[in-house]
Order: structure tokens, then C-alpha cells, then sequence
């Protein structure tokens, strides 16, 4: 596949993707704009395509662009470029870390990964309060990740159960970057706010823990631990400390209690928090526990990072029926090559320790972007165009070691049970023949000429494969009215198609780059390319 032509790649979407408005912009920055994801207090969220990533559920980003006449001062920019440089290094585990920024942009924007679940307030608007040990996680997850923060010198300032997404692998932080104004919290966020910062002081470590108690509260009871009212009057109880706790877990109150302190410095510290959450989880699960490796709850305040693992166990016991949303794989186009990412001024980048962890923690990451403050952007090397213009060659994604575009024939493989089973590189030049109805089959595999010689591979029976409307396997009937389905398969069924159903394209995913004896690679993931 050559570097320069044009080149499709799949893209996990969610399936409700709100098309973009006529005025709404098909590129920003290196992003290639797919949808948009809604529109908040400071600006459009759009979902768009990242193409760095090597792996389909990657690529998905989303990009706020920032248009709220709250971030028209001079000062604006250069105090959010300073809290994202501080960001840029943050244990992404619990927050939503920025990727990049750029402020000369016009409008300016922010790329985030894209992460998907349910608002926190959603949840118990619709259900009502989290039982006890999924409330006991949401608790340690939330202090956790505020931790991380605060670790990097930055208090959220505007935490409330909008701003909390329960997420698959646990809970996240939102909005890490581009706080709500004091402003705007005082009027519809006077629950989460502290009494200091009601009364006009800054965000502060001390007004995130309450702001976390009042969050915890309302996660565990269903209600306002101030009850309703206009905000002085929330205001006015949060300065006296009447709250009501009745209905959160007993073991809970103590530490919450202690976190809607309205005195700064009578609230715990959240080391302290997550000491204590620790150790109502572990008193209620004691007889679990004996024996397991769970830590004293003491562990939480001795040297290093408190109790992680006990964070780390309680969300694995405890975090249960928060499915990922379905994704439903498109296929996008790209042309020539990418502009230059790093020519403006304020362009942040995720830091490579952080981007391990999060390689390590929800796994939701392509290996592909490993960047460090100096280096050229990975995407000038996945070689993607905003103005379609070529430059100089450079690595592009065309040449990803792990990722390949194939045509599956069945009536070329030798051994469909056992394998090594063959595929042929593809690509293609032109658009996808769109708005005539469904493809057959071979009408589709058709668009796509060889783009090198057959070659094998074995595909393991664990390997994921994400069909979008061919590949299902006999026993699966998962189409939708429209004909087209999304289903997840494993290598196994997969293997079982091979043996029976028609030519199909896909993106392959390799465990390992070519062996240099040309053996066989083995294939980890299988994502089928369909047009829409
Ligand atoms: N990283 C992300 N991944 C997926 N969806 C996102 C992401 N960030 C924002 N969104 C979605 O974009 C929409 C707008 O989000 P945004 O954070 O701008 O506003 P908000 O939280 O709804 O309101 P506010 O501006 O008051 O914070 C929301 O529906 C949100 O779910």
C-alpha cells in the first residue's frame, strides 16, 4: 500500500453518532470529523478520527472546540496551556487526561480519548442511589482520581456527578482541563461547591474533597445532601453543615461527614479518604477477605501509593453491570498526508509515562503513540492530510508493522480447520461505491485490488473479531432491520467462517511484526471493513 494514496481504515463509532451539522467543521487540527458527541457550557464536542492509532476502538477521539464567551479573557489560554502542561503527565486511571490542545487554532480546541458510559447523574436520576459496594468503589475511584490530580498540582475545581462517567473499567474524572467558572458553579453547581469557594475562593485540594463527599453522598443516597432550594439557601446549609446523610451506607458517613466539613481544614486529606473507604470495604467483606491478599486498610496511609492495590481489587469485586456501550465499526477514508501538528504554540501531548499506564490500566490504547514533549506528533507519521497536500514522507500508518488491510478468500484456504490460513493484502483508490444499497459480497471485496502477495497466518481462537456485516458465524443471527449487524466474535467462530462463508475484507491486527524466516504471524484481531 503506498503511502500517499488514499487509504480506508476502521473506525469503532458509537452507533447513535449524531451527524454533524451543515456549519460544523470535517477537520480540526489533524482530526478527521465524524460526528458530534453534544454540546456543553464551553464549547461542541465532536466525535473525530485519530489515526496514529493502530487499532480500530482507538481512533476514536473526541475534540471540544472551545467557543464559550466564558473563555474570552487574555488570560484564559495561558492559564489552561500552564494546567495542561500539568496535566499531561497524570495517572490517567481515573481522569480524562487531554491529548492535545491548540490555542492559536481559530476556534481553539481540545482532543481527549474518547470514553464511553453513563454520566454519574444519569445513573441515579434514573435508578437512584449505587448499592454499597459499587458506591464504595465510585468512592475510591473518584478520591483516586482526584488524587492523581492533586498529585500534579491541580485541584478540578468543578467535580459533581455530571462531570463523573461510569465507565466499564470504573469510574472517570471529566473536564480535568477546562474547569466549570466559579461563576457558573455557584448558580447550578451550589451542592459540590465548598462554603470557601461559594464565598469566592479558588479551587483548592481541601474544596475537591468536599466536593467529593457532596458527590459520594449523592451517589449513594439518591438526593442533595442539602437538600433542594435556590443556591444561597444550599449555600447557606453547606455553611452550617446540615447535611443529610440518611440512607448512605453507615460505614460511609463518618468520612463523608468529615468531607462536607465546612471548615477547609477540618476536612481529611484524601489519602485519609481513601484509608478510610478502604476500610469499610474491607469490614464489610471480611469474611471474603480472610486470607486473600487484600491489605490491612492501615496499608493506605504507609509510603508509596495508598492501598492501590486495594483500589484495584475493589473495583474488580465491586465494579459489576457497567457494560461498554456497543460500537459499531465504519469505515473512513484518508488522503495524502497530514500537515504539520506541532506548528502552533500550544499543542499538549499525553506523556509517555502517563500513556503506559494507561496502556497498562484500561487497555484502551494503540502502542503506536508514544510521544515525548520534543518529538514530531505520531500522526505526522500515520501520514493523514488536513489540506491534502503531500510532504515529505515520513513512517506512515500505511506501514504499521502490526496492521493490515486483507481480503479472506474461504475458497483459498487449504486447511480451514486447522490452518495456516491465507489472506491477500488489499487496497484501494477509490471511494466506496456508496448510496446504491447494500454490496453483495463479492460486489464489495470487488472495490479492492491486491496490494501483495497472498501470505499466512494463524489466527488464535481467542483473537477478537468485530464483524459488521459479513463475517457472522452460522448460529449467530444478529442482523439488524437495515441488514447490517455488529457483533463481537471470537477467532474461534471466525476460523469456523472460514471454512464455509464468502470472500470477506478486513483489518487484521498482528501479535508480532514479520519474522524474518517469513513464517506464519499470528493474528490477535480481526475487524471486518464494510462500507456504510
Ligand atoms: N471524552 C469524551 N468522550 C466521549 N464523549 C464526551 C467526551 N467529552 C465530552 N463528551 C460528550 O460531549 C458532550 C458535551 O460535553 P461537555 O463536557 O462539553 O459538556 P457537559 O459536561 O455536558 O456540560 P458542561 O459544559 O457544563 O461541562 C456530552 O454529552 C459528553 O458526554
Amino acid at each position: 500500500m503506498s503511502p500517499r494514496s488514499p487509504r480506508e481504515i476502521s473506525v469503532l463509532v458509537p452507533p447513535d453518532l449524531a451527524p454533524l451539522y451543515p456549519d460544523d467543521p470535517s477537520r480540526i487540527g489533524p482530526y478527521l470529523v465524524l460526528g458530534r458527541l453534544g454540546q456543553g457550557a464551553t464549547g461542541t464536542v465532536y466525535a473525530a478520527v485519530d489515526a496514529a492509532f493502530s487499532s480500530p476502538g482507538d481512533r476514536l477521539v473526541a475534540v471540544k472546540v472551545l467557543t464559550s464567551p466564558e473563555l474570552d479573557s487574555p488570560d484564559v489560554y495561558p492559564a489552561l496551556e500552564q494546567r495542561l502542561r500539568a496535566l499531561s503527565n497524570t495517572d490517567p486511571r481515573r481522569v480524562v487526561v487531554p491529548l492535545d490542545f491548540d490555542s492559536d487554532a481559530n476556534p481553539p480546541w481540545l482532543s481527549m480519548p474518547y470514553l464511553a458510559g453513563e454520566r454519574l447523574s444519569h445513573y441515579v436520576t434514573k435508578r437512584g442511589g449505587l448499592g454499597t459496594g459499587k458506591l464504595i468503589a465510585l468512592a475510591t475511584g473518584l478520591a483516586e482520581g482526584l488524587s492523581a490530580l492533586h498529585t500534579r498540582g491541580v485541584a478540578h475545581g468543578s467535580l459533581r456527578p455530571s462531570e463523573v462517567l461510569l465507565e466499564s473499567h470504573g469510574p472517570h474524572i471529566m473536564e480535568c482541563a477546562v474547569a466549570a467558572s466559579a461563576e457558573r458553579m455557584r448558580g447550578a453547581g451550589a451542592t459540590w461547591l465548598s462554603p470557601e469557594r461559594f464565598r469566592g475562593g479558588g479551587a483548592t485540594p481541601a474544596a475537591d474533597v468536599f466536593a467529593w463527599g457532596a458527590v459520594v453522598s449523592f451517589a449513594g443516597t439518591g438526593r442533595l445532601p442539602f437538600g433542594p432550594g435556590e443556591p444561597e439557601e444550599i449555600a447557606e446549609r453547606a455553611a452550617h453543615g446540615s447535611f443529610d446523610l440518611d440512607g448512605l451506607a453507615r460505614g460511609l458517613r463518618p468520612v463523608v461527614g468529615r468531607a462536607l466539613d465546612p471548615d477547609p481544614d477540618r476536612r481529611p486529606s484524601l489519602r485519609e479518604v481513601i484509608g478510610a473507604v478502604i476500610a469499610v470495604w474491607q469490614s464489610e467483606n471480611a469474611d471474603h477477605l480472610r486470607g486473600s491478599a487484600a491489605s490491612p486498610a492501615g496499608n493506605a496511609t504507609g509510603a508509596g501509593s495508598p492501598g492501590r492495590d486495594d483500589l484495584a481489587l475493589i473495583l474488580e469485586r465491586e465494579w459489576h453491570a457497567v457494560e461498554p456501550p456497543a460500537r459499531v465499526p465504519q469505515v473512513v477514508r484518508l488522503e495524502g498526508r497530514m500537515s504539520n501538528r506541532r506548528t502552533t504554540r500550544a499543542l499538549f501531548l499525553v506523556g509517555s509515562a502517563a500513556l503506559a499506564l494507561v496502556l497498562v490500566g484500561a487497555g484502551i490504547w494503540g502502542i503506536s503513540r508514544m510521544f515525548d514533549p520534543d518529538d514530531t506528533l505520531a500522526s505526522d507519521a500515520a501520514g493523514e492530510s488536513v489540506e491534502g497536500e503531500p510532504v515529505d514522507a515520513s513512517p506512515s500508518a500505511d506501514e504499521d508493522p502490526l496492521t493490515l488491510v486483507v481480503r479472506f478468500d474461504p475458497a483459498e484456504q487449504e486447511s480451514p480447520e486447522s490452518g495456516p490460513w491465507v489472506y491477500t493484502p488489499v487496497d484501494r483508490d477509490d471511494e466506496p461505491v456508496r448510496g446504491q444499497g447494500v454490496p453483495s459480497h463479492s460486489a464489495w471485496a470487488e472495490q479492492w485490488d491486491e496490494a501483495g502477495e497472498p501470505a499466512e497466518a494463524v489466527i488464535s481462537p481467542d483473537a477478537e473479531v468485530l464483524c459488521a456485516k459479513f463475517c457472522a458465524a452460522p448460529n449467530h443471527v444478529f442482523l439488524d432491520e437495515e441488514g447490517r449487524g455488529t457483533w463481537e466474535l471470537t477467532g474461534g467462530d471466525f476460523i469456523d467462517y472460514l471454512s464455509w462463508g464468502p470472500v470477506m475484507i478486513v483489518e487484521v491486527t498482528f501479535a508480532e511484526e514479520p519474522a524474518e524466516d517469513g513464517g506464519p504471524r499470528e493474528i490477535v484481531k480481526v475487524t471486518e471493513l464494510f462500507t456504510e
